[in-house]
């Protein structure tokens, strides 16, 4: 397990393990690892608009595959988003305050089912998401001709 001594998982953005940077829209999402559950937290900002006033579909599911990716730092496994599937619930509104959660729901082989959940402050569900992600060898990142994060040296490459 992959986390801080208060249960935060590290300055992530999922991308990045290390390297500190934002995600593709310029959110932030800060994780913990709550039982078998990873928690966090993020709030849309103009960058993120679609309709005014409310977050971009795209920045949504954007937040939500992050969601997802920490459960692969927890898991140290290293995989890739193969599916991704949103359902928007509610409008998710700009400048609040909004609860994210992602979980394992079964693996089976190369085969991992993630579900992620993001809510507003009092818990409604605002949009939904299920998705595959595969197992594949670190090396697959190697593909883009940049250095990989130290830290993933050390994660499981085995895509059996
Ligand atoms: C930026 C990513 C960094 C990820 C880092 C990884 C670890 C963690 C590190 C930090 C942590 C954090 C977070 C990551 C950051 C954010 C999360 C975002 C993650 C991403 O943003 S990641 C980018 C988007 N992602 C891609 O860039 C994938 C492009 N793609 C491919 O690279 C290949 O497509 C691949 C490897 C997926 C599969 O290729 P392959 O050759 O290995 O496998 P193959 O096709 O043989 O499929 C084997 C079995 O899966 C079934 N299957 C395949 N695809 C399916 C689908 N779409 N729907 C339903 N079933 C599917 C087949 O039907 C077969 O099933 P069966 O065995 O039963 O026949």
């Amino acid at each position: 397990m992959k986390m801080m001594s208060d249960g935060t998982i590290p300055e992530h953005h999922p991308h990045c393990l290390g390297c500190g940077s934002e995600n593709p829209a310029g959110m932030q999402l800060r994780t913990r690892l709550d039982g078998d559950v990873v928690r966090g937290e993020v709030t849309f900002d103009r960058r993120q608009q679609g309709a005014p006033g409310i977050a971009h579909g795209g920045a949504v599911a954007t937040v939500l595959d992050d969601a997802l990716g920490s459960v692969l730092v927890v898991l140290e496994t290293p995989a890739v988003t193969a599916n991704l599937n949103v359902s928007f619930r509610a409008p998710t509104l700009l400048h609040q305050p909004l609860h994210v959660e992602a979980r394992v729901v079964e693996r089976d082989g190369r085969k991992l089912h993630l579900s992620a959940r993001l809510m507003d402050e009092q818990y409604t569900t605002l949009a939904e998401a299920t998705a595959l992600f595969l197992v594949v060898d670190v090396v697959h990142f190697t593909q883009g001709g940049e250095a990989l994060p130290e830290a993933w040296s050390t994660w499981g490459s085995s895509t059996t």
